[in-house]
């Protein structure tokens, strides 16, 4: 039997009062790109984090590559970090550096390489998701949404991880800009050998990203099936949530203003 890459067994998460991960089952094949969809405040983000180990499960299971993650000691963390590289929601660049350094960033500080070396990896992962050496120079903050999210893309890449997280890779992106980023997403994935998990709400974004495609609702994952059976998944939250309609079994907790 092979092992999973990421395997969550029951995982529970709460904050006060509040239960967020309500026993998360969800498996992440090597080489696999997995998508999870789902509404504001289900839980998406919480998941991710645990995996990270930035949150701590308040009981349940967290493998990565067979090894369990939930109780490990900081410097064995660190290692596991290594395999992780992340496209966070707005690119999350550091102005106060250059493009290229945000892009070698976790390379010298992470990886202590010689800075001459971590430039030249940095140039060519730029490159790689179409941004040439010119860029490299500028600081982030005279770049638009869609060059930021390819640096943020090139930092994601740079150390060529085994793992790779997209929190929201296409929000803020025109339709066009989107499917430039879902391509390259795409692209990048493929060319690193990569296992991948994405979160988004963009139904574009998922259809072009995933092999898998996974439902959370109320901290639970309640459907999981190939990209390609999502339109005839036989779930009517999963239904309601592709279609975007307002009717159906998924109720929005709007509260008065
Ligand atoms: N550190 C925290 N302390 C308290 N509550 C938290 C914390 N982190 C998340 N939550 C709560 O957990 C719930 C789920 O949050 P999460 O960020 O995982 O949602 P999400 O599915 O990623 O939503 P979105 O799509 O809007 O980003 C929210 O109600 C949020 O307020």
């Amino acid at each position: 039997m092979t092992v999973p890459k990421i395997a969550l067994k029951n995982v529970t998460k709460h904050f006060g009062p509040k239960k967020v991960l309500n026993g998360i089952d969800l498996e992440v094949a090597k080489g696999e790109s997995l998508v999870v969809i789902g509404g504001s405040g289900t839980g998406k983000s919480v998941m991710l984090k645990s995996i990270l180990g930035l949150l701590t499960p308040d009981s349940g299971s967290i493998q990565v590559d067979g090894v369990e993650t939930t109780r490990l000691r900081s410097r064995e963390r660190e290692k596991l970090l290594h395999k992780f590289g992340m496209l966070f929601q707005g690119a999350a660049l550091f102005d106060s550096l250059k493009v290229w350094e945000n892009v070698a960033f976790g390379l010298i500080q992470g990886s202590h390489m010689p800075r001459s070396q971590a430039k030249e990896i940095a140039v060519a992962k730029l490159g790689a998701v179409g941004l040439g050496p010119d860029v490299a120079e500028l600081s982030p903050a005279e770049l638009s949404g869609g060059m930021q999210k390819r640096v943020g893309l090139a930092r994601a890449i740079a150390d060529e991880p085994e793992i790779i997280f997209f929190d929201e890779p296409t929000t803020g992106l025109d339709p066009i800009m989107a499917d430039v980023i879902n391509e390259l997403i795409v692209q990048c994935v493929k060319d690193l050998g990569a296992t991948a998990v994405t979160i988004t709400h963009d139904m574009a974004s998922a259809r072009k990203i995933a092999d898998r495609i996974a439902m959370i609702y109320q901290g639970r994952i309640i459907w999981t099936g190939h990209a390609r059976d999502i339109d005839n998944s036989g779930n009517a939250y999963v239904d309601q949530f592709v279609h975007g309609r307002a009717d159906g079994p998924i109720k929005m907790q709007i509260k008065a203003l």
